[in-house]
């Protein structure tokens, strides 16, 4: 594939988002072909990357190009337009069970060796490595975020809000991180005086030199980060939290993010599932190896290992299990109907989506017995764990946030290249070794940075590069101009890491005309509270933050502000010139695939779809000087406002109006503003039958979305469905089938 000046790159990827994309494509291209915009597709779904990834095992009909790699390409090329839906960021369990569909399906690849121990399977585990947590962001997101609230959905959100649990002064519900040896404690952090490379290595008591990673090459006046979380101070603080939690009689919660931090995540959640578990484990330890089971992968791994034991020993376990319940806190449940339990996997609760969630519920989360309690939400990492504990202290104090009247926080994130935490998986080391761990520079030896580790802590370095810097700290100005609004570094002095950025931001914006507007550089805390004063006033507040923080916030502040992420207009400058749009600020939704499958109904809402598609076309018209395409983008954006004034967003309820009922709208609405604007005859002319046909049969299509509704679909797979009975599910409406492809052919 190539970028091509009239061409948007449309990204098919995994559950909901997918589903919804297959109705929505021949909608698009009805609308965008009379203005020769070409929409290009590219499957960059888990199964399509696993089944790139392993091409050499396929038969030649089989093999598919790695789209991922080629659109790490084209970010580089100034005419790329790429719509970047959602996409699944793989667990373990995840990739496994994608694994075996593909072979079931006939794909002769391996299976994923979970505890390699040949040389040929350790590179296979390599291998599948690509494939899993967040592989396609970090490839795609070379650029900076700008992620708002547009006002026509902030407006819709004022006049429509949705519901809010009620918070109350005594609630017990607060957040629980480390107070030391976390990585926020002993962090060190510099700016490189020129290019360097240099390696990571670890200097064991016993004398040994282990090389980690060989070769690191930094730009100049990049800031690099060494970092460590101390295994024994991670697992003290468990103890402490647990027993704490007991006593105040309230539920426990873990909330990491396995996705993005790949590889420290599942080990700082599995250390916890290992001490609430404690006796258990020393009891069966060495069989629990034996096995292979890695609690990291979560507790789902041990049930299903331990159902090969015979019965017997299979009980014993059970019980031994269920005795460290006893002593223990209750857990807050994932599925309370289906006893899934917070430590089932590490990415059920995944902490941008989870903890706005049980913010917005009152500071609840579900108890075994399916009804709402306190809970204490334990976020070892204090670094930005904090800012939870802030809102939650406003709430405490204020009540609940009015989505009528509450102020908007739109977010600049510095995320390019890997920034920060985001990019450091690849530089992530949990220590085999006591000893002193190195960074050093490959030519003259200078160690850089250095940090006094003990086994099993994990150690990482982090990048974040100068330019992203310097395009981030531009967009921010560029934003809080043309907005009007303040805008807040959230940038903490006392940490290290952020205190190397504040120097360079306080440089970086005098390059900028600020006259007028109003900056601040506050840390975390700070900036939460100012925000919230403002928030609670209805006064608007840029957020210029780090990479956790952009994601972290743009779930956060739209959760309250518009009760789902979904809503967000998702836009990433590309540095080299091109566009990527993402939908939304949110992920797949895997429960509106259930919801699908079993009722025939799909809540998603492709909002943040529309939103995308209308910058995408905005931006293609401008670049290359077409003006249907600008049209085409501005009676979209007329249709989705419309959309939401008349209240035709999906419901999540099966039997009304869902995500294809949502999309019918759309079309009709765009028709109609295409018919009724008088800039481009020629477009009017095209789409006036287009818009009278739909509006003719507007209950008859309607009608037949609605009656397939309320018995299970078949879509003939999870992560490799089929392609006919998706479309078969996903356009049931043969009337409006018909009218979109009579509009296509005129
Ligand atoms: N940009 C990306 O590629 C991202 C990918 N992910 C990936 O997505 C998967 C699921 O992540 P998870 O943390 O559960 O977060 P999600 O955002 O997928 O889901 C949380 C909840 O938010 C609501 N929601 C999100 N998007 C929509 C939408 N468009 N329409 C309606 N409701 C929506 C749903 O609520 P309800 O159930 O109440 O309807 C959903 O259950 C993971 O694999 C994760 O890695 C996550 C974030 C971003
Ligand atoms: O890539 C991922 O796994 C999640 C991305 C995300 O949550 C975000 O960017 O908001
Ligand atoms: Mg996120």
């Amino acid at each position: 594939m190539s970028a091509g000046k009239s061409k948007i790159i449309y990204t098919l990827t995994d559950e909901a988002p997918l589903l919804a994309t297959c109705a929505f494509l021949p909608i698009i291209r009805t609308f965008t072909g009379p203005a020769g915009v070409e929409i290009a597709e590219s499957d960059i779904s888990v199964a399509a990357r696993v089944l790139a990834e392993f091409s050499d095992y396929l038969r030649d009909d089989q093999k598919v190009p790695d789209n991922l790699a080629e659109l790490g390409r084209l970010t580089q090329d100034p005419d790329t337009n790429i719509i970047k839906l959602p996409n699944i960021s793989a667990s373990v369990a995840q990739l496994v069970a994608c694994v075996k569909e593909l072979q079931a399906k006939g794909y002769a690849i391996p299976d994923y060796p979970e505890n390699p121990t040949t040389d040929e399977e350790k590179a296979l585990k390599t291998r599948y490595g690509k494939c899993l947590g967040s592989a396609v962001n970090p490839v795609l997101r070379e650029g900076n975020s700008d992620r708002r609230a547009p006002a026509a959905v902030k407006n819709y959100a004022k006049k429509h809000p949705h519901s809010m649990g009620e918070w109350k002064p005594w609630s017990q519900t607060h957040v629980a991180h480390m107070d030391h040896g976390d990585f926020y404690h002993g962090e060190k952090s510099l700016t490189l005086d020129k290019a360097r490379d240099v390696k990571m290595e670890l200097v064991t008591k016993s004398g040994k030199t282990i090389v980690l990673k060989p070769k690191v090459a930094l730009k100049d006046g990049e800031i690099i980060d060494s970092m460590f979380m101390s295994k024994k101070a991670l697992c003290d603080f468990y103890e402490k939290e647990l027993e704490d939690c007991r006593q105040a009689g309230i539920l426990f919660s873990l909330h990491v993010k396995a996705t993005m931090m790949k590889v420290s995540h599942p080990i700082v959640f599995g250390h916890c599932v290992k001490i609430y578990y404690k006796e258990a484990f020393e009891k069966h330890g060495k069989l629990f190896d034996e096995l292979g089971i890695n609690v990291n992968n979560g507790m789902a791994t041990l049930y299903e290992k331990i159902d090969t034991l015979p019965e017997s020993k299979r009980d014993e376990i059970i019980r031994d299990l269920h005795a460290c319940q006893e002593h223990r806190p209750r857990l807050a449940m994932v599925d309370s109907a289906k006893g899934i339990t917070n430590f089932h996997s590490p990415n059920d609760i995944i902490v941008d989506a989870s903890m706005p969630a049980m913010i917005r519920g009152g500071g609840k989360m579900w108890g075994a017995d399916g009804k709402p309690y306190d809970c204490k939400a334990v976020m070892p990492e204090s670094t930005f764990a904090r800012i939870y504990q802030e809102m939650i202290n406003f709430c405490k104090w204020h009540g609940n946030f009015d989505p009528k009247t509450m102020g908007t926080v739109p977010n600049v994130g510095l995320m390019a290249q890997k920034a920060e935490e985001y990019g450091s998986h690849d530089k992530t080391f949990e220590i085999a070794e006591a000893g002193i761990a190195n960074i050093v520079d490959l030519a003259t030896g200078e160690v850089l940075l250095s940090q006094n580790v003990e086994e099993g802590d994990i150690w990482r370095m982090c990048q974040v590069k100068d330019e992203p810097i310097r395009d981030w700290v531009k967009l921010a100005v560029t934003r809080a101009r043309n907005s009007g609004m303040p805008a807040v570094f959230w940038l903490d002095p006392y940490r290290p890491h952020e205190a190397e950025l504040i120097k360079k931001v306080e440089k970086y914006l005098k390059d900028h005309d600020t006259s007028g507007l109003e900056i601040h550089i506050m840390s975390q805390v700070r900036a939460m509270r100012f925000t919230l004063e403002r928030v609670a006033r209805g006064l608007d507040t840029i957020s210029v933050t780090g990479n956790i923080l952009r994601d972290y916030l743009t779930d956060l502040f739209p959760i309250m502000e518009l009760g789902t992420s979904a809503k967000m207009l998702s836009i990433v400058p590309l540095m080299a010139g091109g566009g990527m749009y993402e939908t939304g600020a949110g992920g797949s939704a895997p429960k509106h695939v259930q919801q699908l499958v079993e009722e025939n109904h799909l809540r998603w809402d492709s909002l943040g779809e529309f939103l995308a598609l209308a910058v995408s076309l905005e931006e293609l018209g401008i670049k290359t000087g077409n003006a249907k395409a600008k049209l085409l983008a501005k009676t979209l954006d007329e249709a989705t406002g419309k959309l939401l004034d008349e209240n035709k967003s999906p419901s999540r309820r099966t039997g009304e109006l869902d995500n294809r009922g949502s999309q019918f709208y759309l079309a009709l609405y765009w028709a109609q503003a295409l018919a009724a604007q008088s800039e481009d005859k020629d477009l009017a002319t095209k789409f006036a039958p287009l818009a009278k046909s739909l509006a003719e049969n507007e209950q008859k299509i309607v009608d037949e979305l609605k009656a397939v509704q309320g018995k299970p679909v078949d879509i003939g797979g999870y992560y490799l469905a089929d392609q006919a009975k998706v479309t078969a599910v996903m356009r049931p409406s043969a009337t409006l089938n018909s009218l979109l492809q009579a509009a296509s052919a005129a």
